[in-house]
């Protein structure tokens, strides 16, 4: 794993969208994970300015969601697929057809979430997912306790991750408990998993996904058994990293061509 302390969300935005326009332009039709979320914002506008700039051609890229809320009708503004179409599919003139999620409105629900994982795999995979963390640890919807082997599948929210996600909503009540997520072992099937975390808030939870245990309890801590896994934290949200500084001269000292 490798973890880059960069200092403010800007800067991390800056070098996720390098790195996916890095990939976009060695496999222009690259399939793109993307998170929700307000912590990714940075990123995605920094790769719609590079799109406008002319540095990268985003044209036959393919994006694809991470976690969707379970019953929100079709076109509400806070399911996952509407923010992700508002968030990264527009603003990179992508259509429809260039995208994918699962069906939280799908009746059979378990269904829904088999036919994601298939097309995932038949899409050829994952190049690059990008990741949040929520504040007690999680990755997707994976809440703490998620089996590290899980597919894609239902779950329900924890009460702390609806309090956080009730200021997407008119209040707490609105906020759907079950959702549907790539499973931590869908996600750690990507060819790259770039976690973004801001702010102290999330210092906590950076801390014991970095240098805690393996354990299903803090999901992110999976991103350890993936060969490339790169963490992009701010100055706050990696004030709790104990290898701060190791990790600061190493990438200080790391030659450009490796790039993320
Ligand atoms: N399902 C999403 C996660 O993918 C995201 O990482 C998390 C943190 O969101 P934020 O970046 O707004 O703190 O929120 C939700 O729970």
């Amino acid at each position: 794993m490798e973890v880059v302390i960069v200092p403010d969300s800007a800067a991390g935005g800056d070098l996720i969208a390098e790195a996916m326009a890095d990939l976009l332009r060695r496999k222009p039709d690259a399939l793109l994970g993307v998170a929700t979320g307000s912590t990714p914002l940075p990123v995605y506008e920094a790769l719609a300015a590079k799109v406008r700039a002319g540095e990268v051609d985003t044209s036959r890229a393919r994006i694809c969601q991470l976690d969707e809320y379970v019953g929100l009708p079709y076109g509400h503004p806070e399911s996952y697929r509407s923010v992700v179409l508002r968030e990264v599919v527009e603003p990179l003139g992508l259509t429809d057809e260039a995208f994918m999620g699962p069906d939280g409105t799908a009746e059979d629900v378990a269904a829904a979430c088999a036919d994601y994982d298939r097309a995932l795999a038949e899409a050829g995979g994952v190049d690059l997912q990008l990741l949040g963390i929520g504040t007690d640890g999680h990755i997707g919807f994976n809440e703490p306790c998620s089996s590290l082997a899980s597919r894609t599948r239902i779950k329900t929210l924890t009460q702390q991750t609806r309090q956080d996600n009730a200021r997407f909503f008119s209040g707490l009540d609105e906020v759907p408990h079950h959702v549907i997520t790539q499973g931590i072992g869908t996600i750690l099937e990507a060819r790259h998993l770039v976690l973004l975390a801001t702010g102290e808030a999330k210092a906590d939870a950076v801390a014991l996904a970095v240098e805690g245990p393996l354990s299903a309890l803090v999901p992110a801590s999976a991103l350890q058994l993936h060969p490339h896994a790169t963490v992009v934290v701010d100055e706050a949200a990696a004030s709790r990293l104990k290898l701060g500084d190791y990790f600061r001269a190493t990438y200080a000292a790391k030659p450009a061509w490796q790039g993320l």
